[in-house]
């Protein structure tokens, strides 16, 4: 029987385990360009870009009980608790309905990643980690001029040690298994997406 579906409003239908989605993670210190790169990604290759800080923010906006508490976490550089931020990714993978997610500043600690994987029962399958300095990482946050409540000297400088604390041990976990694909993010845009695209792009295997 054949339904009507409201084709602006998808429906999240079905689990997580049905779709099977392709998981890359996209990790790096705040301002490192995840965001930019994503965008990049998305258009060349298909994947649908979900930002946790974006799906944390949009929360907010929403009016939901939550939202006094995630504004008061990201004003002080903090991580939001895994399952408020896990069930905003689920929901959004599942209405989405593509099988290929690019998960941008997720997961942020160990707490994140542990939650995710016995939840959702997905593995990534690859992490991108976007490796730059300190020092460009500010300029790039101070200049980003996305009227964001946290990108202030003092909030950043929270940001860091939470990146150099709980965020680079997730990605030393998963250098241990192999699957980071790390890139020198301190170049210019073009630059930097040329290292990504190889990557992503099929490999031209060479016979011997
Ligand atoms: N390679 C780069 N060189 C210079 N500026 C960049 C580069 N990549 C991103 N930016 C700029 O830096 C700021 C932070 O980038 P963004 O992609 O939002 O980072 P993230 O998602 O990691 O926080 C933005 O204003 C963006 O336009
Ligand atoms: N997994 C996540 C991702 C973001 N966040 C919050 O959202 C803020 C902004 O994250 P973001 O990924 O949008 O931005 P950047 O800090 O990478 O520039 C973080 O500083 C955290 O307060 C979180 O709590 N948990």
């Amino acid at each position: 029987m054949g339904e009507v579906v409201d084709a602006g409003k998808k429906e999240a239908n079905g689990s997580l385990a049905d779709l099977n989605p392709t998981v890359v993670f996209v990790l790096g210190g705040p301002g490192s360009g995840k965001g930019t790169q994503c965008a990049n990604i998305v258009r060349h290759f298909g994947f649908t870009h979900l930002s946790a800080g974006d799906l944390l923010r949009a929360e907010i906006k929403s009016g939901s009980e939550n939202g006094t508490m995630i504004s008061n976490m990201i004003k002080e550089g903090k991580i939001v608790p895994s399952e408020v931020t896990i069930k905003l990714l689920e929901r959004a993978m599942l209405e989405n309905g593509n099988d290929k997610f690019l998960i941008d500043g997720f997961p942020r600690n160990e707490e994140n990643r542990a939650a995710f994987e016995a939840v959702t029962k997905i593995e990534p399958s690859f992490v991108l980690f976007f490796d730059c300095s300190d020092e460009e990482m500010e300029r790039r946050l101070l200049g980003r001029n996305q009227g964001r409540e946290d990108d202030n000297i003092e909030t950043i400088r929270k940001r860091f040690k939470v990146f150099q604390d709980s965020s680079l041990p997730v990605i030393e976990y998963y250098n241990s298994k192999g699957k980071v694909r790390k890139i020198d993010a301190g170049r210019p845009v073009e630059e930097v997406y040329e290292s990504v695209k190889a990557i992503f792009e099929p490999k031209n295997e060479k016979a011997d």
